[in-house]
């Protein structure tokens, strides 16, 4: 392709195979291009920005030297991938990022052949890259498969359980270690510091000793006469790593910024028939703006901003977020109880948990991501007669669900689990939606799950928490803002499994858990004035369930709704399996009940999918005159 003076090269090049046509040369200017279109994008849609810089160059060239989408690229965690989706014939769709209806913020399959495998939880890519080699070798075919993790991904035990099978196959398998030296917080932990360690120590002469071993699978570029840029690349072959130890042939580590090094590294890669490969790529978070570079979190994820000055557009905060409020009460909490320690997977800003770190720095432990070990960690502290504070978003305890039955509930330790971001998420997606805690919790015998209704039942389930000693006891609270509510001085300890009724009515009951509560007071007003007298209850406690409040509740009221912001199988399930045991649906009793649909939510404007799932007031109304068999509030006034 020749350029067009004056056009952006960006401008020609929508798919893997336009960007092909380029010369070497020009990629510079076309990933300096794609650079500022990610900038420019994010700041209109807010997202994922600093590890998408950190990866221009490398995205660039991995398109340009391997044949996508036949060549299975995979990419970790998947929110580095707005530059690859920008170059993979979704540029036009690039400023629908996030929105309802829009793009996804990390690899999709349905959303793009060039995503061979979708992600957004972490440490998943060397896995699922080894099960697309395994299947391509059987296949007989001959495509490569390069999966890309970061160097915060590596602490997952899954990194580990995947480069421990790699390395005894025989399988073709790139895998590209993108270091960072960054996770969202910085890295923790003893592979960070080796990697660190790798970073400042290659020399030559682990180099030529691992010459001759290297020669076997590397004949290209032993043999034939080399460039300068391939020169380069064969400098850069040492041997004796971690990775090598595993069984990988490791590269590195290159600069991920410079393509005359990135190029002819990633193209004698490609060349190698046999074996798993780890290239290490050493890049930096954030690069290229200059706000991004000089922020602690390299602008890990941001809301919407000004390009120019880097400013973030602030919330609107009417009230404090939970994760706010969670971090001050246990930071309260723990001032006058020194058993009092936390707990975090590599999510310290977002559990709020800096702030303990910061006035406890020895009570705090972040273990990286690796929740499975955070889960059995605490077992081990609860164990010894210390009280943690396990706080893991409601999606990333899934990974930790055998740890959670076999290492805490089984052996009915009290393990406390901060549960965040449980329930609808918005613009992560189905991902990171914390649907399923209620379901996967409440099914668990020895286990006791809350959920806060407001900011300030937070700090009473916190409180509650603390004191609770007999067990394993969790408590979920959603993603974002609270309801405004005052705020007690001090957490007051909950009566273990009972709940709350805060308005009382004739007809109609409705049962809420958790933060719809709101809602379901509003729907209270509406239904009230059009002449349902309505009882408004909070059962607070999904185990164990409050069967007094619900036998009330199914005895006295003709509608009883369940409204939680959970899957198929949570609390409306206890809830539905007491009334069926205990007979109380043999009357005339009408009951429903609001969840999440049976179907993987997409990303999108959270209070639109409330409205999509009809779980707000008006969906909280309508399912009240459903169950009286009408469809709407004129219907029923005309009956
Ligand atoms: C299982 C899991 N735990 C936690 C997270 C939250 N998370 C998303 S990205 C990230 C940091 C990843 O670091 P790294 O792989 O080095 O990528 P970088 O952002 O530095 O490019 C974390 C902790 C996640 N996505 N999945
Ligand atoms: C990619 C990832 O898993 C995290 O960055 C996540 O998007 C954070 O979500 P919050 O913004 O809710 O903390
Ligand atoms: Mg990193």
């Amino acid at each position: 392709m020749t350029d067009k003076p004056n056009t952006p090269l960006l401008d020609q090049v929508s798919s893997p195979a336009d960007l092909r046509k380029l010369d070497p040369a020009q990629l510079r200017q076309l990933a300096d291009e794609l650079r500022e279109e990610v900038i420019d994008t994010v700041s209109v849609t807010g997202g994922h920005l600093g590890a998408g810089l950190g990866v221009v160059e490398l995205t660039v060239a991995l398109h340009y030297i391997f044949d996508t989408p036949q060549d299975r690229l995979i990419w970790d965690v998947g929110h580095q991938c707005y530059p690859h989706k920008i170059l993979t014939e979704r540029r036009d769709r690039i400023r629908t990022l996030r929105q309802g209806g829009g793009l996804s913020g990390f690899t999709k399959r349905k959303e793009s052949g060039y995503d061979p495998f979708g992600a957004g939880h972490s440490s998943t890519s060397i896995s699922a890259g080894l099960g697309f080699a395994v299947a391509r070798d059987l296949a007989g075919s001959e495509n490569n498969v390069i999966a890309v993790i970061g160097d915060g991904s590596m602490s997952a035990g899954m990194a580990y359980e995947a480069m421990n099978n790699a390395g005894a196959q025989e399988s073709r398998l790139i895998v590209i270690l993108n270091d960072n030296e960054m996770s969202i917080a910085p890295p923790v932990g003893a592979m960070s510091s080796y990697l660190a360690r790798l970073v400042s120590s290659r020399t030559f002469l682990q180099l030529r000793d691992m010459g001759k071993q290297l020669l076997r699978r590397m004949p290209k570029i032993f043999h034939e006469p080399v460039s300068r840029a391939e020169e380069y690349a064969r400098g850069m072959w040492t041997g004796g790593t971690l990775f090598e130890e595993l069984g990988f042939y490791y590269v590195g580590p290159i600069d991920g910024h410079n393509l005359d090094h990135l190029l002819p590294v990633l193209k004698n890669v490609r060349d190698v028939k046999d074996g798993p490969i780890l290239v290490h790529v050493v890049t930096q978070k954030g690069k290229g703006y200059e706000p991004a570079e000089r922020s602690t979190d390299k602008y890990h994820g941001v809301a919407k901003f000004d390009v120019v000055t880097g400013a973030q557009v602030k919330s609107s905060g009417k009230a404090p977020s939970y994760t706010k409020v969670f971090a001050e009460a246990i930071a309260k909490e723990a001032e006058t109880d020194d058993k009092i320690v936390t707990v975090t997977a590599a999510m310290p800003a977002g559990t709020g948990l800096d702030k303990f770190a910061e006035k406890f720095p020895k009570r705090f432990f972040d273990v990286g991501i690796a929740e499975q070990h955070a889960v059995t960690f605490s077992a081990g502290l609860a164990a010894e007669g210390l009280k943690p504070f396990c706080a893991i978003y409601s999606t990333f305890l899934q990974r930790a669900y055998d740890q959670v039955v076999h290492d805490v509930a089984i052996q009915g330790l009290p393990v406390r689990f901060a549960i965040d971001r449980a329930g609808i998420v918005g613009a992560d997606g189905a991902t990171h939606a914390g649907a399923f805690d209620l379901a996967y919790l409440s099914c668990l015998p020895n286990m006791v799950v809350m959920a806060a209704a407001d900011e300030a039942d937070l700090v009473h389930m916190v409180a509650t928490a603390a004191a609770y000693n007999d067990g394993p006891i969790a408590f979920r609270y959603p993603r974002g803002e609270g309801r405004g509510v005052e705020m007690p001085e001090k957490g007051e300890v909950l009566e273990i499994g009972r709940g709350r009724v805060l308005r009382k009515g004739s007809k109609v009951a409705l049962l809420s858990i958790g933060a719809r509560l709101g809602q379901c007071l509003m729907a209270a007003d509406e239904l009230d004035a059009a002449g349902l007298s309505t009882t408004v209850a909070d059962a607070r406690f999904a185990k164990p369930l409050d069967r007094d409040l619900v036998s009330r509740l199914a005895g006295n009221h003709e509608v009883l709704i369940i409204v939680e912001e959970g899957s198929v199988g949570g609390f409306s399930a206890q809830v539905f399996d007491f009334l069926a045991d205990d007979g109380l649906l043999e009357n005339s009793l009408k009951v429903r009940s609001l969840h999440l649909p049976d179907a993987f939510l997409d990303h999108g404007n959270t209070e639109a999918i409330y409205g999509e799932v009809g779980l707000d007031a008006k969906g909280i109304v309508s399912k009240v005159f459903e169950a009286l068999g009408h469809q709407t509030v004129s219907d029923f006034r005309r009956a």
